[in-house]
């Protein structure tokens, strides 16, 4: 038997999967490592953390019982977007990375419109948000000239670690996107981007297919993890795209559900001219010469393993959540909107806030954990709306991140997206989408389709109760007034911010 090893490079943890042909996980292993919150809207890793992690977890996975090393045929990535990595000339980090969630860009995000102009939606096809890493690159010229001076090259957080086992300077298109230095459509760096900020061509690396071939492991990192100096190595992709083709979302017609740290609603495209106006991001896929529309909710998971570190610290998710499908939907009448450290889609803002709103003697821990759940999905159903505004149809909603794994949710997502939610066999997500270009880069399916047919396994299918869908459709247009109505007091509340 041949196997391939999918590594998701998250933001709390790298997961690493190792397949086997048929699609079966022959094994898993994760280590986590450490975020950094040096000032309040600071979102900081070391690249170094990333690589000692894949490095055990690879090692782990290569190492299982009965597995021979030299079988494992390739690897490929799934990594966190967007996250900001310099190199200087010798391939050194020059200071740690700065990440999706870090939200010190907003002035650089003016200057980013106002030089831009037209061209950054018509060209890069995306708004400029805080997240993303053509305002992180300004951020640190401005304030840390001197870092910035020795930086020869910047790479995304995946491509660090993929260089480290390789040698090998690459980007492939669907991270390339979420730059803002890419011309989306026309999968090239933007020339006009670079030269509008005066950035070296040599400052990006070469672009590649999430399925190509980048080379193999240095020999130090072959004996450093058991696995055979031959095996292959593919670029691998953005952790959404990969996300979505780990969910088979590989034709029109398939929308992804994701909640993770992060939360995300995405809608396969095959047209690169579709026209969403920025208001939601419109990337590359990792499946070639496909993209994909996404809105985002930033505190997705991260709001409810907020809620759970704060309230029920000594409980598992499924302790603290037992009996949340009892409760009615709406709560009895508590309203909870994510905006624990600010939003992405559609309110892209980061000083807004989140909101408990209808607190009554009556909430006990219970309904707060549920409004928290109805909170995140009416922030995900903002971007189901405006999909369904722009013409597309949302029937069938492919759910996955840890949020899939409890059923009421899914159900709740069912009944709030008014569309039949689909839960998968494996909850690997991104890391099997990983593993699948690995497989589809060795060869072993004539097309990533070919390989979802095999990998990618359906579980439960949840439909929309329509007495549940009626009630959500009211609350969604209470919870839609809740931006609206705090964010002046939200930014009032700015000055007393830690
Ligand atoms: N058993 C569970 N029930 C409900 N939600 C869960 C459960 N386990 C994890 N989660 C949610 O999933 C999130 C983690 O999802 P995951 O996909 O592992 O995140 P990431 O890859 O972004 O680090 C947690 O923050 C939590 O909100
Ligand atoms: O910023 C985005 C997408 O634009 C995030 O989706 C990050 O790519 C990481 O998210 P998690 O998988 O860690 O939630």
């Amino acid at each position: 038997m041949s196997y391939v090893i999918g590594v998701d490079l998250g933001t709390s943890a790298v997961k690493t999967l190792l397949m086997d042909r048929s699609g079966v996980i022959a094994a898993e292993a994760t280590r986590s490592y450490p975020l950094f919150h040096d000032r309040p809207s600071w979102s900081e890793q070391r690249p170094e953390d990333w690589v000692t992690a894949t490095l055990e977890a690879m090692k782990e996975v290569a190492s299982a019982a009965g597995i021979d090393a030299a079988a494992i045929e390739g690897i490929s990535f799934s990594g966190q977007m967007h996250g900001l990595v310099l190199l200087n000339d010798k391939g050194e980090v020059v200071r740690p990375a700065i990440l999706w969630n870090d939200t010190r860009t907003t002035e650089q995000c003016r200057e980013i419109e106002k030089v831009l102009g037209d061209k950054l939606l018509s060209v890069t096809r995306n708004p400029a948000l805080e997240g993303f890493t053509l305002p992180k690159i300004l951020w640190v010229r401005q304030h840390e000239k001197e870092l910035f001076d020795q930086a020869a090259i910047f790479l995304l957080p995946k491509d660090y670690v993929r260089y480290r086992l390789t040698g090998q300077l690459h980007m492939d298109y669907s991270d390339a996107a979420g730059t803002l230095m890419l011309d989306v459509a026309g999968k090239v760096w933007s020339k006009e981007v670079l030269e509008a900020f005066q950035l070296a061509d040599s400052f990006c690396p070469p672009l590649v297919e999430s399925h190509g071939l980048v080379g193999t492991l240095l020999p130090e990192i072959a004996a450093a993890t058991g696995l055979s100096a031959g095996t292959k190595v593919f670029a691998g992709g953005a952790d959404n795209a990969c996300g979505a083709i780990g969910a088979g979302i590989l034709s029109e017609g398939l929308t992804l559900s994701s909640i993770g740290t992060s939360g995300v609603i995405l809608s396969y495209e095959n047209d690169k001219e579709k026209d969403f106006g920025g208001k939601v991001h419109f990337f590359n896929h990792g499946k070639e010469n496909a993209f994909y529309a996404m809105g985002v909710t930033l505190a997705a998971g991260y709001s409810l393993s907020w809620f759970k570190k704060t309230f029920a610290p000594n409980e598992s998710y499924d302790e603290m959540l037992a009996g949340v499908e009892q409760v009615k939907p709406g709560s009895n009448g508590l309203l909870f909107t994510p905006y624990l450290v600010g939003e992405r889609t559609p309110h892209a803002d980061p000083n807004i806030r989140a909101s408990f709103i209808g607190v009554d003697g009556t909430h006990e821990r219970i309904h707060f954990a549920r409004a928290v759940m109805e909170g995140i999905t009416f922030s995900l159903n903002e971007s189901v709306d405006m999909f369904r505004q722009a013409g597309k149809t949302v029937d069938k909603v492919v759910s996955i991140g840890g949020g899939a794994q409890n059923p009421a949710w899914l159900q709740m997502q069912a009944d709030i997206f008014n569309a039949t939610v689909v839960s998968l066999e494996n909850e690997q997500g991104p890391g099997l989408g990983a593993a699948m270009l690995a497989a589809y880069g060795c060869g072993w399916f004539e097309s990533l389709e070919a390989c979802a047919d095999q990998f990618v396994k359906h579980a439960d299918s949840y439909e929309p109760n329509p007495q549940a869908v009626e009630t959500y459709a009211s609350l969604f247009r209470v919870y839609q007034q809740v931006y609206a109505q705090t964010k002046t007091m939200n930014d009032q509340l700015t000055a007393f911010r830690g």
